[in-house]
């Protein structure tokens, strides 16, 4: 039975490889630098490589048995799938950050630009605050800093970007890691081979909470 894999790209497909390959997937063909997006080589597993953004449109559609993406995207767009696993890798973070002189108390209808448009307005909601939202696709640090935004949601892993734009974190909101994700028909109709999978994987995640 063949489980076919939709793998978020760029940084979770970097992290990602070599669990899978410890889990003893051979996935040799996905770590070469290629254009290539879909892998059919290995009879149990086809993997494709996707947007991180679309990996659950594929999921919810069907055409894909399971799903390899960040926890941002999952908290953001998330709804139909069964969250299966913590991979435990690919961790970062969702910060509130603004410039140094922003006053949380002293503003008070925030403008917050951020890539994760939902989740920003569900912690705001949380907060009994109401924000205006501004959907941005990337360098979201520029918003505060050029003044269409009093401040961002967005992720953060090692603070460099923070650092070297002087933004300052000033709430932390939920951590963030990659999840394996799986469609419910597939999950009933595929359960041993998902299971198997689920399981190896456990084995090789990193260990630490
Ligand atoms: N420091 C980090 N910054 C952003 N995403 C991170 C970080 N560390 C881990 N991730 C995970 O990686 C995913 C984003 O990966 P990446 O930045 O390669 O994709 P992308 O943002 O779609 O790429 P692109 O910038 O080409 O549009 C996120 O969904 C998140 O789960
Ligand atoms: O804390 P750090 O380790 O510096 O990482 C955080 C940065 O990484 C992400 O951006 P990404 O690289 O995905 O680029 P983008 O601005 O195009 O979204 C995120 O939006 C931050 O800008």
């Amino acid at each position: 039975m063949t489980l076919t894999i939709a793998l978020a790209k760029g940084r979770t497909t970097t992290q990602v490889l070599p669990l899978l390959t410890a889990a003893g997937i051979d996935c040799q063909a996905l770590s070469t630098k290629s254009r290539r997006l879909i892998f059919t080589e290995n009879p149990d597993y086809h993997f494709i490589l996707v947007k991180a953004a679309d990996v659950l449109t594929y999921l919810n559609r069907g055409t894909v048995d399971i799903g390899i993406v960040g926890s941002d995207v999952l908290e953001e767009q998330g709804h139909q799938q069964f969250d299966m696993l913590d991979l435990k890798t690919g961790r970062c973070r969702f910060i509130l950050a603004s410039t140094p002189d922003f006053d949380p108390q002293k503003t008070k209808r925030k403008l917050i630009a951020t890539k994760y448009p939902h989740l920003a307005q569900r912690y705001f909601q949380n907060q009994g605050e109401d924000v205006e939202i501004i959907k941005i696709e990337g360098s979201v640090e520029l918003a505060p800093l050029t003044g269409m935004a009093d401040a961002i949601v967005d992720i953060t892993e090692t603070g460099t970007t923070l650092r070297e734009n002087n933004l300052k974190i000033f709430a932390t909101l939920t951590p963030v890691s990659t999840h394996l994700v799986v469609n419910r028909l597939a999950l009933k109709q595929k359960k041993p081979a998902i299971y198997q999978l689920i399981q190896s994987l456990q084995q090789v995640r990193p260990q630490e909470a």
